[in-house]
């Protein structure tokens, strides 16, 4: 589907629905400014200017058959892109009015009279990638910086525009290079006796900055697509007060009665630039009480699926022993951050590694945030590319593979892996994939970009 119709011209509204300053209609392809000559009148026609310059003038519709003059739709700007020097590398011209919905679907509608199709979602990016002026990845970037909620994901997806994955993933591809080099001297000329050391370090060099790469993939997805955090605990512990701190308003109902909350509520906020979504649940313990049982299950599956759970107990009555809801508790590997509520009141225990908060002052919740952040996005290092999307995670998983399995193996079997690897990492930015890949990326762009 995605390579049909590349020698169509297309056009879309490049910009949100709905009023603005300016709007945007966006054609791109061969015909792009013989539909530009059409619609538009100033001074002079666009096909007629050089790339890189703008015309104001007129948007206008078809001219009548009575010879009068056709209807002005806006006044507005015509800015000309000569191919290749282009956002999709051919001819491409902007139609920037008035942003007001009516004009700007009469200028699409007249664009469309003139000989332009309707532009697929994520074609004019579609056709920058393959125009050879993306990568994969970088058009994936393209995306979640449209997308991007908060700094963080702006930051990402913006080192990502910029090629930083394809830089890193390129100097990983070279260790293998030189690896399999050293092999394929090793096994034409073994009189030659090449050194191990050469196959070894290049190895282990790309091993470190594959798993690297793959340990920034959690932060990357969640500071792109943003994270669910559960709030646990039992009744009374403090749950709903605290997420009414975190969010500043309230959100939830808080009394002294326990088994308050009965069904869960979400809210939306930034923790350390991650877009998060609280969700409050039922406080959790044996109870007669169907309604509030159903609560208690719904709960815990809500804990289940949550990318981080704050598990809360009351730090102004003793602690009960053994309650499964103690962070301690939690198995191994569960992403718990442990908390002693109500740390405002004289402390009736403490634990290590559980961190005291109060909703009554907000005791302890910078600490709190700053604990979700590095629960969040681990040690993603600052400044360096992340995999954001499940696509890349999945290529680098595919690459690191096949690499361990290279330094394990006889000469003859690790020269097949090692290319394996590079085959995962060229998938990575999109030089070897297939079409039905590159379909599910633009799939999830919205239409005219
Ligand atoms: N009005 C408008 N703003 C926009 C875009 C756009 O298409 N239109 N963009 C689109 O999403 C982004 C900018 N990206 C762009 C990337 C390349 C070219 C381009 O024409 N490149 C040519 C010429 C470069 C030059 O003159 O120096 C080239 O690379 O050869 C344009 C926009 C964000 N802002
Ligand atoms: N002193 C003090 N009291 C608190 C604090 N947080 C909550 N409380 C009190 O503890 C009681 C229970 O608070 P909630 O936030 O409703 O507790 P919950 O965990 O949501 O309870 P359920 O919805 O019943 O499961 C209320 O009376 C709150 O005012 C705190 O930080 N300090
Ligand atoms: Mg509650």
């Amino acid at each position: 589907m995605s390579r049909s119709g590349l020698s169509d011209t297309i056009a879309a509204i490049a910009t949100a629905p709905g009023s603005a300053g300016v709007g945007i209609v966006r054609v791109s392809g061969p015909r792009a400014l013989e539909v530009a000559d059409g619609l538009f009148r100033g001074r002079r026609r666009p096909s007629r200017v050089a790339g890189g310059r703008f015309l104001f003038g007129q948007l206008v519709a078809a001219s009548p058959a009575d010879g009068t003059a056709p209807e002005v739709l806006d006044e507005g700007l015509c800015l000309v892109f000569r191919g290749p020097h282009s956002y999709t590398g051919d001819d491409v011209v902007e139609l920037q009015s008035h942003g007001s919905p009516a004009v700007l679907s009469r200028v699409l509608a007249r664009t469309l009279e003139l000989g332009a199709r309707p532009a697929r979602p994520g074609e004019f990016t579609l056709r920058a990638y393959l125009a050879g002026r993306l990568d994969l990845a970088q058009a994936e970037a393209v995306l979640n910086l449209v997308e991007a909620q908060t700094d963080a994901a702006r930051r990402q997806a913006s080192l990502g525009l910029a090629g930083a994955l394809g830089t890193q993933v390129a100097a990983i591809a070279a260790q293998l290079i030189r690896t399999l080099a050293a092999l394929q001297a090793m096994l034409d000329y073994p009189e030659e006796g090449v050194p191990d050391e050469d196959r070894a370090a290049p190895l282990a060099a790309a091993t470190t900055q594959l798993r690297t790469l793959l340990g920034s993939a959690r932060a990357g997805q969640v500071a792109t697509r943003g994270a669910r955090l559960a709030l646990i605990g039992r009744p009374n512990a403090g749950k709903s007060s605290l997420l009414n701190a975190l969010v500043g308003y309230e959100r939830s109902i808080v009394t002294p009665i326990p088994g308050t909350t009965r069904d869960y509520l979400e809210a939306g906020l930034e923790l350390s630039g991650v877009p998060v979504t609280l969700v409050d649940t039922a406080g959790v313990r044996e109870t007669e009480d169907d309604i509030e049982a159903a609560g208690v299950k719904q709960a815990l599956a809500l804990a289940e699926a949550a990318d981080l759970v704050l598990v809360l107990e009351d730090g102004s009555v003793p602690r009960e022993p053994a309650t499964p809801l103690q962070s301690a508790e939690w198995p191994q590997g569960a992403r718990v951050i442990g908390l002693r509520t109500k740390a405002d009141l004289p402390a009736a225990w403490s634990a290590e590694g559980v961190l005291g908060v109060s909703a009554r002052t907000g005791q302890g919740l910078p600490e709190l945030r700053e604990a979700v952040g590095r629960a969040l996005l681990g040690d993603a290092a600052r400044g360096e590319a992340w995999l954001t999307t499940e696509r890349q995670a999945d290529a680098a998983r595919r690459a690191l593979f096949h690499v361990e399995a290279a330094a394990q193996l006889p000469d003859e079997l690790a020269s097949y892996e090692l290319e394996e690897a590079l085959r995962a990492l060229s998938e990575l930015t999109g030089q070897d994939v297939q079409e039905d890949v590159v379909d599910a990326v633009f799939r999830n762009f919205c239409v005219g970009k």
